[in-house]
């Protein structure tokens, strides 16, 4: 059974298809990459995925099971966890206090153990220490541990959030433009990393503007136009695809055009 499948998935804003009828599988240690022109619908079809829009059309079925639109909390307990575009770091919090946050994402309920101070919420905060420090040293931030997260360089704060939505023990996980401002040596960090969480058996897919990163580690390339599903396939094969070419010509020349 394949672990995440997108079917026929499908929303309009006002009239307008922002994204329409796009199918895509992605299956254990599979990274698959979403790219395409400003504008195609990208981070859209991230968002219905992810459960923050409610699609108009299709279904995004987990391990066989309809999660349509459900609320992101929900599909973290069953397995999908994200990241997203604009950090989501706490920045006068250290690089530990963000790492822990992940844990207890998932402690829904725990509300009331840890107000009365319980030993079971003791428990749970020794235990989430222990793990978010071992998520630091998988992202290669263990020494940075104590450090004000906001002193951190822009590679090392996608590192933290990509620990942190680890902190999930997802079974997918979804990265919004994970090297998004990162320079070459951090671009190739995030690229290793990312390598890594898929060689442990995750299933990861992401929206990423940086092709030399996309053609490096995708196993699989689903390339959107204007909503629509263009093209996909092995990296090589799509950067030759004479529609995939078009499709960014075509949004260059507007680009100059406007410009
Ligand atoms: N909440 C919204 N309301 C109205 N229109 C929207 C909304 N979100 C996205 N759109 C429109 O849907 C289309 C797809 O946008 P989207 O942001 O998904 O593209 P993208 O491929 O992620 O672009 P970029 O690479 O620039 O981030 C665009 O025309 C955009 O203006």
């Amino acid at each position: 059974m394949t672990l995440l499948s997108i079917e026929g998935l499908g929303i309009a804003f006002g009239g307008i298809k922002a994204v329409h009828d796009v199918s895509l599988k992605v299956d254990p240690g599979e990274i698959v990459s979403i790219i395409g022109p400003n504008g195609a619908g990208k981070t859209t079809l991230f968002n219905m995925i992810s459960g923050i829009y409610q699609p108009d059309s299709g279904c995004v079925l987990l391990e066989g099971e309809d999660v349509t639109g459900m609320a992101p909390f929900r599909l973290a307990s069953r397995g999908m966890s994200r990241t997203f575009q604009n950090l989501q770091i706490f920045q006068n919090m250290t690089v530990l206090e963000n790492a822990i946050a992940g844990f207890h994402l998932q402690e829904r309920g725990a509300v009331l153990a840890d107000l009365l101070h319980l030993p079971s919420s003791r428990r749970r905060a020794r235990a989430a220490e222990a793990g978010a420090r071992a998520l630091l040293a998988r992202v290669g931030l263990e020494r940075a541990a104590d450090r004000e997260a906001g002193s951190l360089s822009y590679g090392s704060l996608k590192r933290l959030e990509i620990a942190r939505a680890l902190a999930l023990r997802p079974k997918v996980l979804l990265l919004d433009e994970p090297a998004a401002g990162c320079n070459a040596v951090e671009t190739e960090e995030i690229d290793q990393l990312i390598a890594e969480v898929a060689a442990s058996g995750v299933a990861i897919l992401l929206v990423e503007h940086d092709m030399k990163l996309v053609m490096r580690i995708s196993s699989h390339v689903v390339v959107l136009d204007q909503g629509e599903k263009i093209a996909e396939g092995a990296p090589a094969e799509v950067s030759r695809d004479p529609a995939v070419i078009a499709a960014y010509l075509g949004s260059e020349e507007a680009a100059h055009a406007d410009g």
